[in-house]
């Protein structure tokens, strides 16, 4: 075999209960005097972020927040938080919320120092030599959900408001310096949205796990991650204020990032065009095309899941595997398919033709044509 990868991980996750009071040394720890807290619309009046932006000032790092941010983020978002950090003269961002706060708020310190439009820095072809690494701001990353990982990941997955695609922004300087993951951020996450959120997670570690490059150090964070959300996902939507089980769900959601270095698949890249178009909750969304995925890779991946079968003491292999995410599906009270969900088989033709655009598509165990991609939207109705 010849093996060829690329391995780094290098952000300080600061996690547990309480941490965000270290939110201000963190962001002093990156040489911050002016920074932006960046969010979206519903979390910017919750007592949450009004505790974080209280523990700046109190460090002398003013208060200053930009919230014109949509759930499935859009260039427009961007560029008005690109503006508030320029117009208020700030110096890093303290990137905050779910996954929409925080690739929103990685963009914009990204973007601050672009002068390429960010369509540029699609995670196709040629990222690398087009950016200007100087004037990137620096970014304190503080999820307040526990599903994207976007907080130790390198991507923003940004909306384009005229297309209706969603399009993975991919650059090595959206690495937070710090991350500060504190549970009881996450406590007053609406049950679908820990639902979701974790699904998420378990997506990002399952996809990971079966794409086919050759990265063990992923495949083995990846199989913990899964574990960790078989455990602990069912505690913490059953109660909220589990703060165990709220802990090891961010653990897990950080590790489902790390691990898909190695590779999305065919879950991402069905769910991003369906949220792009019908505006749906990504991590539900994966959770809902989950089974029929799994059935499309079977060939494919049935003797590594059997082992992760093992791993997360399932018994029955590959179809033990299969129910068991049934139930788990089951019992956060996931939509049993697209129908469910709302969605109408009206556009299939046109998610079957953005999904196999899509970048996560490479990973996919099974090769996606526009054909058989066809053919799994019709099997997720
Ligand atoms: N960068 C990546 O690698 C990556 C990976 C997966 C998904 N994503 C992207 O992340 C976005 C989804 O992120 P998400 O699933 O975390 O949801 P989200 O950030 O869109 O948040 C969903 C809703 O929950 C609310 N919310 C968030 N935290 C809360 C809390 N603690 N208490 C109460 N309400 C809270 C938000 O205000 C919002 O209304 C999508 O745009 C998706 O494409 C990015
Ligand atoms: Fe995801």
């Amino acid at each position: 075999m010849n093996i060829v990868a690329n391995w780094s991980y290098p952000t300080a996750v600061k996690l547990g209960r309480g941490r965000i009071n270290e939110l201000a040394d963190a962001c002093k720890s990156l040489g911050m005097k002016k920074p932006l807290l960046v969010t979206d619309r519903g979390l910017a009046s919750m007592a949450i972020t009004g505790h974080a932006l209280d523990v700046l000032e109190e460090a002398g790092l003013g208060r200053a927040i930009f919230a014109d941010v949509d759930p499935n983020p859009n260039e427009k978002n961007l560029e008005a938080g690109v503006k508030a950090f320029r117009d208020g003269g700030h110096d890093g961002v303290v990137a905050f919320g779910g996954g929409s706060g925080l690739d929103l708020g990685k963009a914009v310190a990204f973007m601050v120092g672009q002068t390429r439009p960010v369509w540029d820095f699609e995670d196709i072809g040629d990222w690398w030599t087009r950016a200007s690494t100087e004037g990137i701001a620096p970014i304190v990353a503080v999820p307040t959900t526990a599903g994207t990982g976007s907080e130790v990941g390198r991507a923003s997955v940004i909306t384009n408001s005229e297309t209706h695609v969603k399009k993975i922004i991919f650059h090595p300087k959206f690495l937070p310096g710090v991350v500060i993951a504190d549970p009881e951020l996450t406590v007053g996450m609406p049950k679908m949205i820990t639902a979701g959120t974790g699904m998420d997670a378990f997506a990002h570690c399952l996809e990971a796990y079966c794409s086919p490059f050759y990265h063990p150090m992923s495949q083995g964070i990846a199989l913990e991650g899964m574990r960790l959300v078989k455990e602990f996902l069912p505690r913490a939507y059953r109660d909220g204020t589990d703060i165990e089980a709220r802990t090891n769900m961010m653990s897990a959601a950080a590790m489902g990032a790390v691990a898909f270095q190695k590779g999305l698949g065919a879950i991402h890249s069905l769910s991003h065009p369906i949220g792009a178009i019908y505006n749906t909750h990504h991590g539900m969304t994966n959770a809902v095309v989950m089974p029929p995925v799994l059935r499309f890779n079977r060939p494919a991946i049935e003797e590594k899941i059997e082992r992760a079968a093992a791993y997360l003491g399932i018994s029955g292999g590959f179809d033990g595997f299969y129910d068991y995410v049934l139930s788990l599906r089951a019992e956060l009270g996931v939509p049993e398919n697209l129908t469910a969900m709302g969605i109408g088989q009206d556009r299939i033709d046109e998610l079957a033709a953005t999904a196999i655009e899509d970048p996560s598509c490479g990973g996919n165990p099974v090769p996606m044509t526009l054909e058989n991609t066809r053919q799994l939207f019709v099997d997720c109705f």
